[in-house]
Order: C-alpha cells, then structure tokens, then sequence
C-alpha cells in the first residue's frame, strides 16, 4: 500500500512539474494552468496527508472475503477489487456499525496502529462469537488505547475508533443542518471534524464551494488544526467567527454589552437605520441645469425611492437605481418643457408674424435643394440621452443625490447607530434606556469582538451578500454564536448545509438562547435534526460524578453523560492568597514527578491569569484562562480558585463545569480562602 501511495505521489508530483513547465501565451492560457496546477497541488498534499496511519483497520467477513480500511482509497491499476477503502466509502461502514450484537455480516474487525511505516500492533474484535482462531489477536481495545495515550495539546483523528453512534452522524446522508449536542467529552468536536472530511468524499457539490470549521477561539483552532490533515483534507478553512468579516478587533466586549450587541434587535435596528437614510419621505430634489433650476417633488423622489428599493439591492448599489430614476426624472422633465417652450415660440411668432416658422424653414430647405425633407421635431432635436449621460456624471447633481441617499460604509452605519443616544432611541425602541444607555460608544473608541457581527449586518445591508460563501459550514461551540453571528455564519451558507455542535451546560455570557430551537428558530424555523451523544470518552466517571450538582443547578433537564472511563477521584485544596503561589507550584511539581510527559493544565479565573503567570506556572502547565477553556483537554487539570471562576463573569458556574471537564486523568481544585470565605 505505502508502495502505491508512492506511486500516487510521485505520479501527481510529475504531473504537476509537467503543468508549472507547459507554456501559457494567452491570460485565458495561464488561468487554466493556474486551475491545473492548484488541483494537482492539492491531489499531491491529500496523498502526503495520508501518509500517517494509512491503513488502520480490516474486515473479515463471515464469507471469508477481506477488505483493509485506511484514510484514502489504493487501487492497482489492473485490480477490480480494492487494496485498500477509503474509511468514507459505504464499503467501509461494517467497520463502525458492527457490533457482536449485529455483526453486519462480519467475522473479525481488525485494528492495526503503525508507526511510520511499520506495524506496532494489532487488535482483534470477534464478532460472530466464534473462538478465537490462531490468526486472531484478541487484546486491549483500541478505543481504550486511544483514550489512555497521553494528550500532546493537539487534538487527534478518531478515525480509526469511531464508535456507531458518532458514525452514523458522520456518514449521515442528510445534507441540510445537523445539530450534534452532548455532555463534555463526547465527542462532538470529533463528529464535527470527521463530519467535514466526510462531507468532502461524499457530497461533491458543497466540496465544490468549499467547506469551513467555525471554532470559538484562535487557542481552540489550534488544537484542532491537525486533525482534517490528517484524514487528507488540507483545503478546509478553519476561521474563528469574528476571523470571518476579516476584522481582529483588538478588544473583548464585556458580556452584558456583548449579549445586547448579540440581540436580534440589533438587525432590526441597522436596517432602520439605513432605510432612514434612502430618501426619507418627503424628501425633494434639485439640480441645476445649465441657467435652469428643475426641482422634483417629494412624490418624484419617493417614486424613485421605491424603484430602488424594488431592485432588492444592497444600499450603495440601490444608489445607483435610485439616481438613475431621479436623473431620468429631470431629463424627461427638462424634454417636455424644451418641446412646451419652442411650441410657445413657434405660436407668438405666428401672432406676431403670421409666419408659419416650420413651413418658412421647410421652404428654406426646398429652395436649397433638400426636397421633401421636413424641419426638424423639437422633441427629436432634443438629445435626451446626452443630458442624462452628462447628468449622471454631474458633481452637483452627484451631490444632491449624496444627500438624499448618501454613500455608506459598514463602519459608517455602525458608529452612526452606536454613536448617539439618540439614534439608539429612534431605532432600538425595544431596549430599555439603560440598555440603549450600555450600548453607547464614543466616537474614537475601538471596535470590540461583538462588534464584528455588527459590521457584517450593516455589511451586508450596504454591499450585499459577502463575496466568499461555502458549500457546507461546520460550527463547534454553537452554543456560544449570539442571533448576529448566527446570521453572519448563515450568510455564508446559502444552500443551509451545516453541522453544529454543542452544549448549552458549556454556554459563555453572550449566548442567549438555552436550547437550539431558541437559539436556531428565528434563522432556520425547525429545519434541523438533533443528535445526541451519551458517552463520554474524556472524563473518568470520578471526575463526572462531581460535577453532577454542578450540572443539575445550571441544565436542570439534561441527562449526565455516562463515562466509560475510571479514574483518580478529584482532589481538592484550598489555599490563603499568599501561599496561592506555592501551592500551585508544589502541586504541579509532584503531578510532574509522579507522572513525566502529562500534558498539565492550569485553569484560573481571567483575572488570575497574571498572578498565575508570575508564579511561573507555565514551567510545568499550560495556562488558561476559564474564559477559553471551551473544547481544550488535557492529561491533569488543575482549576485554581473555583469560587472566582463562577464570580467572574455571569456564566461563571457554566465557565467553572467547562474548566471541570478538561481532563482526562486527573482534577485537583485549588480553592483560594479569602477574608470573606473564612479561613
Ligand atoms: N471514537 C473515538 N475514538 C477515540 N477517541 C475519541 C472518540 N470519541 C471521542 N474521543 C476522544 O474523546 C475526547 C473528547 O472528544 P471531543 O473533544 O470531541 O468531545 P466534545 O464533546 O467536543 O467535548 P467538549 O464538549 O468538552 O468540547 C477527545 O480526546 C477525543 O479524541
């Protein structure tokens, strides 16, 4: 297999040298290599991809036919049988779905861990409920091997173990929106992730449009960057959402404002703010022409107004309709009144003179020779199209336009509605004036991260639709996304095929939604299938059990995950502000003894973060705010101050169950005792 996969390389790597060398006159030419050149580029990295764990599996079924499961499909050129089945390919789903309840067919499923390129273990599951045969090696389970291993701070592919129940979400042929939700540790950022790989194999128009991993955070995507290379898929776009206006702002909003920002209200009130400035009824237009002033009533303008509107277009491009009919007002206007005006002369002329004017130039023209030809119609002298030609391109006519329907900028928009209490009271009547008081910002402050789904809203008012959209859009932490950044995820999504995964006991403090038909109704109404994970693969059951108290107060309804691991129970000291320090040291130093190469994590209020760095924890344990702790794991956590954990922000018990379910071996809760708590 590694034989033909060098092949492959090697073959697709020719091909690719070969395209970058063929020559290209024309721009129509190098555009194609260009097409050529990044397709063969992506084959040569999806093989490359590969390489890591080719081959991981193999059925045996009861017929005594064969088949090798690995990350990509191998076949010889002359075979009709495959040498090995991409984990995608329906043929490979008795791999997942066999159980020794329903064999699906199957004898033996086969796991096989390699190392580079050589075999370091193998594992037989019997399924038939035959005797093990001398071929057979019946051992660990790969699954409890795979969740034993230590953690590096990077999450790995489960491809190989995918249990049935997050199969059958993976390989779902349902292609509009699925939602996946469970407790901590079940895997939904597994099922996401190998969802994304699937819908790549398997549904060639969205991986056509492309595919895109939402994270909450750059620390999250972090942690999951390697997975999707290494099932082979380079070309997924992983963005956290606030990436996806292509705007960082430099500052967290605080979470009451950020929950307001976050409001369906704020839609509303953006695009009352733009409409106000299309026209306002009443509105006249005026434009000077030459020596001639010609005004436009308020009737004309709403009339072009609504023309414009009726194009559906996004506000500066609806400009144009707009001036167009304004223009075409004055231009027709300025006609008839220059036909009225040269029919007036012709008529006190004939009073005056008794001379018919067009018959006297018709008999100028006869006596010149031009028989036959009548004098010219003033509505034909009259070059309509150059004047509106000219019209269009008029500073001052531009400029009454401007005024009427000014030119905006998402940031115009958004300051305009944030920057003045006023404006705030006019279109946001639904908020309280305290809320509206909260929302106010001033005129130089910098933009916040819940500023970001405001610029896309008024984006998408003033410049339409964004310009890149993706065939199927996959959301980890959905829990998290406000109604605005649904809507900004939404826009990107046009043909509504997505995968969400959540938990709403994890939710920070702008979500404001408790369960997905409040969080997704306003956008989707109910066009999506829920999912449930029951199983959690990370924390022991030690760790869940102290949690359920925790879970009970802040999801009532939900049913706790039953683990299948078991474990050290959760340890818990306290320690005085002054000796925090130390105890958090000493703790780690002996973690760090007892257990050499544990990924170790120190997870404190936002607050403490300084205090911990200091204490130099990061010599044995990461570092990380309860702020960010959503979706990270590791070997051993140690939460420092659990009481300012839940103080610190108004999702603080949900930010403390987040920091709880971390680890996979071992939680230690440092409580600090101030004054106040009492020794
Ligand atoms: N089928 C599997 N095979 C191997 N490991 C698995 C499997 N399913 C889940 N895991 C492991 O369990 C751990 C938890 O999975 P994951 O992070 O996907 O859970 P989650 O539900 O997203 O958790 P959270 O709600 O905390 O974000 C990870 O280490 C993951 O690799």
């Amino acid at each position: 297999m590694y034989t033909l996969l060098d092949e492959r390389v090697a073959d697709a790597q020719a091909q690719l040298d070969d395209v970058l060398k063929s020559p290209a006159d024309s721009a129509g030419e190098v555009y194609a290599r260009d097409v050529a050149a990044e397709r063969l580029a992506r084959q040569v990295r999806r093989l490359a991809g590969a390489e890591e764990g080719l081959v991981f599996g193999r059925i045996d079924g009861a017929d005594g036919t064969d088949l090798h499961i690995g990350r990509l499909g191998l076949h010889l050129d002359d075979g009709d049988v495959p040498l090995l089945v991409d984990w995608r390919a329906e043929a490979a789903r008795p791999f997942y779905a066999a159980t020794a309840v329903h064999p699906v067919g199957l004898r033996r499923r086969r796991h096989l861990r390699m190392e580079q390129r050589v075999v370091r273990a193998v594992s037989d599951e019997l399924l038939d409920g035959s005797a093990p045969a001398p071929g057979d090696i019946v051992g660990d389970g790969p699954l409890t091997e795979a969740l034993e291993a230590r953690r590096t701070g990077h999450m790995r592919a489960a491809v190989a173990t995918l249990q049935a129940e997050q199969d059958e979400i993976v390989r779902s042929p349902h292609r509009g929106v699925m939602v996946v939700q469970g407790g901590p540790g079940t895997g939904k950022t597994v099922v996401a992730l190998h969802r994304a790989a699937y819908v790549l194999y398997a549904f060639p128009r969205a991986a056509e449009r492309g595919v895109l991993v939402l994270g909450p955070n750059a620390r999250f995507l972090d942690y999951v960057s390697r997975v999707l290379p290494s099932l082979g898929e380079n070309d997924v776009a992983m963005a956290a959402c606030g990436e996806l206006a292509g705007v960082t702002p430099p500052t967290v909003e605080l979470s009451d404002v950020a929950r307001l920002k976050g409001n369906l209200a704020m839609a509303q009130a953006l695009e009352s703010l733009v409409h106000s400035r299309q026209a306002p009824s009443g509105s006249q237009f005026a434009v000077r022409v030459g020596q001639e002033r010609v005004c436009l009533t308020s009737v004309d303008v709403a009339a072009a107004r609504d023309a414009a509107l009726a194009s559906g277009l996004a506000h500066n491009r609806a400009r144009e309709v707009f001036k167009e009919h304004l223009i075409g007002m004055v231009t027709s206007m300025l006609e008839s009144g220059t036909v009225e005006a040269l029919a007036h002369i012709d008529a006190e002329i004939a009073d005056s003179t008794g001379l018919d004017l067009d018959a006297a130039a018709e008999a100028d023209l006869q006596a010149l020779g031009f028989e036959g030809v009548a004098a010219a119609d003033p509505a034909e002298v009259f070059d309509a199209e150059a004047l509106h030609a000219n019209l269009m391109g008029d500073a001052h006519a531009e400029g009454a336009v401007e005024s009427l329907w000014p030119r905006l900028t998402p940031e115009t928009v958004v300051r305009a509605l944030l920057g003045d209490a006023r404006t705030l009271a006019t279109h946001l009547p639904s908020l309280t004036a305290d809320e509206r008081g909260r929302l106010l910002r001033s005129a130089g402050a910098p933009w916040t991260d819940a500023d970001v789904a405001l610029l896309d809203e008024a984006a998408s008012l003033v410049d339409g639709p964004p310009g890149r959209t993706f065939g199927h859009v996959v959301v980890d932490e959905a829990q998290e996304l406000t109604a605005m950044q649904w809507r900004m995820v939404l826009r990107r999504c046009p043909a509504r095929s997505m995968t969400l995964v959540g938990d709403f006991a994890q939710a920070g403090p702008a979500a404001a939604a408790n369960d997905w038909s409040q969080a997704l109704s306003p956008h989707l109404s109910s066009r999506f299938a829920l999912h449930t994970l029951t199983v959690s693969y990370r924390t022991t059951q030690e760790i869940l059990a102290t949690t359920r108290t925790l879970l009970a107060r802040i999801a009532p309804g939900q049913t706790p995950s039953r683990s299948i691991r078991h474990g050290e129970p959760p340890r818990d000291l306290t320690a005085h502000p002054h000796t925090l320090a130390a105890t958090v040291a000493r703790e780690l130093q002996a973690q760090a003894a007892a257990h050499p190469g544990d990924l170790l994590a120190v997870i404190c209020a936002d607050a403490r973060l300084d205090d911990m760095a200091s204490a130099n924890v990061t010599r044995w344990a990461r570092l990380v705010p309860a702020s960010e702790a959503r979706g990270l794991e590791f070997d051993a956590c140690l939460v420092v101050g659990p009481q300012e954990i839940i103080e610190a922000r108004p999702s603080g018990e949900r930010d403390l169950y987040v920091a709880l379910t971390r680890a996979t071996k071992r939680l230690c809760l440092i409580n600090v005792v101030t004054a106040s708590s009492g020794p």
